[in-house]
């Protein structure tokens, strides 16, 4: 049995010197792991001991037992101590100096080849360190000197255990082991336990781990859920002895940290939708977040590495998403055994449109400290990657197929990030996403490719739709583009999210039917030939209309062509917002050739080419000759306007934008004085337009003083507006108040002239 009294002197063993020294040199730069390793060790021994008094032939009996971990910071002057206590399994004196003094793990030699290899490589270091068992040694990166007082259970060998201390110094290379003079203090707690206390000096730059605020920050980063038990930190920073007399005020001051349970470590089927919810509110720091959506898993790495993991998303993206840069999403929270290794598993670790979702994930055996930069060398986090990716996608597809309403909402959110998706992922990946997405069409206000598929026409072979950024579904429905397909009872996908168009010609296909692009020229239904009847006619339409297509093609040789290569008007759009000002293509961009197709069905295409026929014969002009050189005829140039006056409102109602608006402007304008029968050389009249007073002489109160001055938005009277009389607004003679307007004279009273300038007002409005 224990030897009692004297103080024992340890050598530790030559390894063991070397290597605390690599720890505290090594890990320089992220002290405040040693938290971290004091509460995991806690949470060990916790577990253990309950775990020991359930085991057959157990003595002990934890009826009364409190199992938790508390937190001390005793200030004295400006150093002091920290002091972590838990009611554990503890060490016998044999089991201090053989647990802290020597290494129970194998492979130290293969740690110390490592860690000379990166010996000033602090993220190497920290990331050894946990996977060698040396968690404990990090306390002599705050602390010069160690001490770890400790009682193990009362057992049939030790039916009267001894507390003992252990005591080490960073520098030196021996521990000591005595009985602790202050007699089995740790009793008064529990059963058992362990206390740990570091010196922190005054004048270390360590002062930091007396701070409560400190120590409550690093819990709740590293070890919020690392512990069943609950971790207790004393509020007050001043020790004060006579303070922990009753028992009530001693309790009064020690504050829970951990008061958030591990939701991802219980069973799916136990959780209720209030706790996923509340759970959510722990992971997004946003002040209203709430989540859409949420999926929870135990899963295999494949290379033995088991897991649990929680996958949420948002019901709202932060405004600024989209523009946010790499790196700051932050979205994943990677813990091993319920301790926080880390949230940056770098920029690229999910893809970028996932970054969204906020996720946990608890390994249950890796190296304690992942570093960023031992990522890739990861097979777990390797493997990890694909399968949250993965485990998205499926997320997505239960939710749209089991919640259909809550999708419709969530695809609303996300899915640009889904389209995005579907650009960068291949294969099977794409067509999963595009079986997400959600679409306006001709048939019904939200439809998923799927229900499109379902709703095709016997013998279909193509996907049909119009795309249109930032247009309404209702104004891509009024499209011309569309006239003939629906006519034909076609549906057809109305699509105004700016990657769609880019999306559909990736996708290419979608359950064997072929996207098509209405506008683009010269696609087929596809049932076209056997319809001889159908054919008949196109070819007597195309006999009887051509006086106008060589007319049009005469007269508007520039912009109509009938090629087949050009641009959507959406792809105009797109390639022109993306385009700089000064970007040598714009004007290029903005003369793409485009196609114009002309329904002979129209009565519009009909009266034209009524006209056309009825124009002046000019075969005896040579087609060499410089256009403005032919004498036109009136008749040819009203039409010539007309014309295209029709063809830029082609051009807009297809959502293009037409080259130059004044001169659209101007010729709808004299097409509007024809209309009415104004003359085209009227002018606008200017005289009797008030001139403005000449310039002031007077001198203003300044801007603060003015400001002060001004009423409110709320005190400004009226606005302007018609009378309402009985019988509706009441308008006044425009003849009349012309002549009114021309003899002064006529008006008599204030009253009637301020009637009239306000009239006049309304009229310029
Ligand atoms: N609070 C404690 N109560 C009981 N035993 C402890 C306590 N702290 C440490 N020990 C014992 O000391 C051993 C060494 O601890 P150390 O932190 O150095 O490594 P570890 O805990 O084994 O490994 P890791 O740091 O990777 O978790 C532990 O395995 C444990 O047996």
């Amino acid at each position: 049995e224990e030897p009692e009294a004297q103080v024992e002197k340890h050598r530790y063993e030559s390894d063991i010197s070397k290597l605390r020294s690599i720890v505290i040199h090594s890990l320089y730069s992220q002290k405040d792991i040693f938290l971290r390793e004091l509460l995991s060790n806690s949470q060990d021994a916790l577990e253990k001991l309950r775990l020991t008094s359930l085991s057959e032939g157990s003595y002990i009996n934890l009826d009364d037992w409190k199992g938790n971990i508390t937190i001390e910071a005793r200030k004295s002057g400006n150093g002091g101590q920290l002091i972590v206590r838990d009611t554990g399994i503890g060490m016998s004196k044999s089991e201090l100096a053989k647990n802290l003094g020597t290494i129970a793990k194998s492979g130290t030699s293969e740690f110390l080849n490592k860690a000379d290899d990166s010996s000033s490589a602090g993220v190497e270091g920290s990331n050894l360190i946990g996977q060698f068992g040396l968690g404990f040694y990090s306390t002599f990166l705050v602390s010069p000197s160690v001490k770890v007082s400790s009682i193990p259970p009362a057992t049939t060998e030790n039916p009267h255990p001894v507390q003992h201390t252990f005591e080490s110094n960073a520098s030196g290379d021996e521990f000591t082991i005595y009985v602790d003079p202050r007699g089995n203090s740790l009793l008064e707690q529990g059963p058992c336990g362990t206390e740990v206390v570091l010196d922190i000096e005054a004048g270390s730059g360590n002062e930091w781990v007396l701070d409560n605020k400190k120590l409550e920050e690093l819990v709740e980063k590293h070890s919020q859920f690392s512990s069943n038990f609950p971790i207790y930190l004393r509020s007050s920073t001043v020790y004060d002895e006579a303070s922990t007399d009753s028992e009530e005020e001693h309790l009064e001051t020690w504050v829970k940290l951990n008061k958030k349970q591990p939701l991802w470590m219980k069973d799916p089927k136990s959780v209720t939708e209030q706790e996923y919810r509340e759970f959510y509110a722990a992971l997004d720091p946003a002040p209203d977040a709430k989540t859409a959506g949420w999926t929870h898993w135990k899963g295999d790495s494949g290379s033995g590495v088991s897991f649990r993991a929680m996958m949420y998303i948002p019901a709202k993206l932060p405004e600024d998403f989209w523009n946010k840069g790499p790196g700051v999403f932050r979205n994943i929270r990677l813990l091993v055994k319920r301790v926080f290794i880390t949230d940056d598993l770098g920029d690229d670790y999910l893809p970028r449109w996932l970054s969204f979702l906020k996720i946990v994930v608890d390994a249950d055996d890796l190296p304690l400290n992942v570093s960023r930069e031992t990522l890739q060398s990861n097979k777990f986090l390797r493997q990890l990657k694909r399968i949250l990716v993965r485990k998205a996608i499926d997320m997505f597809t239960r939710i749209s197929k089991e919640e259909a309403e809550e999708w419709q909402k969530i695809q609303k959110t996300i899915g640009n990030a889904i389209r995005i998706g579907m650009v960068e992922s291949d294969g099977k990946d794409r067509v999963k996403l595009a079986g997400l997405l959600r679409f306006a069409s001709t048939r019904e206000e939200s439809v998923s490719l799927e229900d499109y598929v379902d709703n095709r026409r016997d013998g279909q072979q193509q996907i049909y739709f119009l795309a249109g950024v930032g247009e309404s579904a209702e104004s891509l429905a009024r499209s011309p583009l569309i006239e003939k397909p629906v006519a034909r009872g076609y549906e057809v996908l109305l699509l105004n999210a700016p990657a769609d168009e880019t999306v559909m010609a990736q996708l290419g296909s979608y359950r064997g039917l072929k996207l098509q692009d209405v506008a683009k020229a010269g696609f087929k239904y596809g049932d076209e030939d056997e319809d001889a009847q159908e054919k008949a006619e196109l070819k007597m339409q195309n006999k009887a209309f051509r006086p106008l297509i060589e007319w049009l093609k005469k007269e508007f040789r520039g912009p109509i062509s009938d090629d087949n290569y050009g641009w959507s008007a959406n792809m105009q759009k797109l390639m022109m917002a993306n385009a700089r000002e000064d970007d040598p293509m714009l004007p290029m961009m903005k003369q793409m050739p485009k196609i114009l197709e002309i329904n002979p069905r129209s009565p519009l295409i009909e009266g034209l080419l009524e006209r056309v026929h009825d124009l002046p014969q000019s075969d005896d002009v040579d087609e060499d000759d410089d256009a403005d050189a032919v004498v036109m005829s009136e008749e040819e140039k009203e039409l010539r306007e007309t014309v295209q006056v029709l063809l830029d409102t082609a051009m807009i109602r297809s959502g293009f934008m037409v080259s130059d608006t004044n001169t659209y402007f101007d010729r709808v304008e004299s097409l509007l004085r024809r209309s009415l029968g104004v003359s085209q050389n009227a002018k606008t009249r200017i005289d009797g337009v008030k001139p403005a007073p000449p310039v002031a002489q007077d001198t203003l109160p300044d801007a603060e003083e003015a400001a002060a001055a001004t009423p409110g938005m709320g005190d400004i009277p009226g606005g302007v507006g018609f009378e309402m009389g009985a019988d509706g607004p009441q308008f006044m003679d425009w003849q009349d108040l012309k002549s009114k307007v021309g003899t002064e004279k006529l008006l008599e009273d204030q009253e009637q002239s301020e009637d009239l300038v306000e009239a006049l007002s309304h009229d310029e409005l």
